[in-house]
């Protein structure tokens, strides 16, 4: 079943400059793509679109059509059903999600016991659980913290843990590694990798990593300057890459692999 299908999508400026321009692809129930991408080339555009979020004064055309909501005209009370619900995201810095003046358990309850139902005790018991589920230590520290009380990437995780709450069909995850250390950024993408395999989640994954890419998606489209160059499946695309910015990139990932090899010897 075909999750969210995007068709020619094109997103302007006010004064009518593509930023995204006629973009196409579909993302399958349960299947995980990666959106690569050097800074610049119009991957959160493309994510913000497919949320309705863009930023005021930009426009989007086409087509993107989510669980079966037409996105691009759709009116805010039907993007809300359709947020959270269909779709959840995690973006690059967890704060953009979390509010600083709330308890984390508290903004964990909200999605779980909007989708749930549950009250009281038992929803004290699921925030737990859900901060558990992400490998939190001490969930019932982390459950009373302020976000501020909390490492970056234990807010990632918290971040990961409401996004979950909510049960989306998809998991839009931009950069959701980037801002982390390099050893948390290892953790953080295995976590990610297993739970939504556990739940058969499909998974739209940002990144200007192709190798981060390549570890958690199984198909790839890669973007430069607003438009697709390439797209197919992750192995053919960072094995066997026909496009020449895609090989620059392989080439650029592998020499930067190469460096670190060098260096983890001496
Ligand atoms: N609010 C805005 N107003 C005008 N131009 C914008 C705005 N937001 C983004 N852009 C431009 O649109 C293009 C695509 O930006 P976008 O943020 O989607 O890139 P990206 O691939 O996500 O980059 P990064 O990896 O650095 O986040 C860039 O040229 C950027 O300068």
């Amino acid at each position: 079943m075909t999750l969210l299908d995007v068709r020619g999508l094109t997103v302007r400026t006010a004064g009518g400059r593509p930023l995204v321009d006629d973009l196409s692809f579909s993302v399958e129930a349960g299947e995980r793509l990666g959106l690569i991408g050097e800074s610049g080339s119009g991957k959160s555009l493309t994510t913000l679109a497919l949320l309705g979020l863009l930023p005021d004064g930009m426009t989007a055309e086409g087509g993107v059509e989510l669980a079966g909501t037409q996105i691009i005209g759709a009116t805010e009370k039907q993007l809300r059903t359709v947020r959270g619900h269909r779709a959840a995201v995690v973006f690059q810095d967890p704060l953009t999600a979390l509010d600083p003046l709330m308890r984390v358990g508290r903004q964990i309850a909200e999605p779980l016991a909007r989708r749930t139902g549950l009250r009281g005790k038992r929803l004290r018991t699921a925030v737990g659980e859900a901060l558990d589920r992400v490998r939190l230590p001490e969930p019932e520290r982390i459950a009373r913290a302020f976000p501020h009380e909390i490492s970056g990437g234990q807010r990632q995780r918290v971040a990961l843990a409401m996004a979950l709450a909510c049960q989306p069909d998809l998991l839009i995850a931009d950069e959701p590694t980037t801002a982390l250390d390099v050893s948390v950024q290892a953790e953080m993408l295995d976590l990610l990798d297993t739970l939504v395999r556990e739940r058969g989640m499909a998974v739209l994954f940002v990144s200007h990593d192709l190798a981060v890419v390549a570890r958690v998606t199984d198909h790839a489209l890669v973007l430069k300057d607003g438009r697709a160059v390439e797209q197919g499946p992750v192995l053919d695309v960072v094995g066997a890459p026909k496009a020449e910015y895609t090989r620059t990139l392989v080439a650029g990932a592998r020499r930067l692999e190469a460096a670190l090899d060098l260096r983890s010897t001496r």
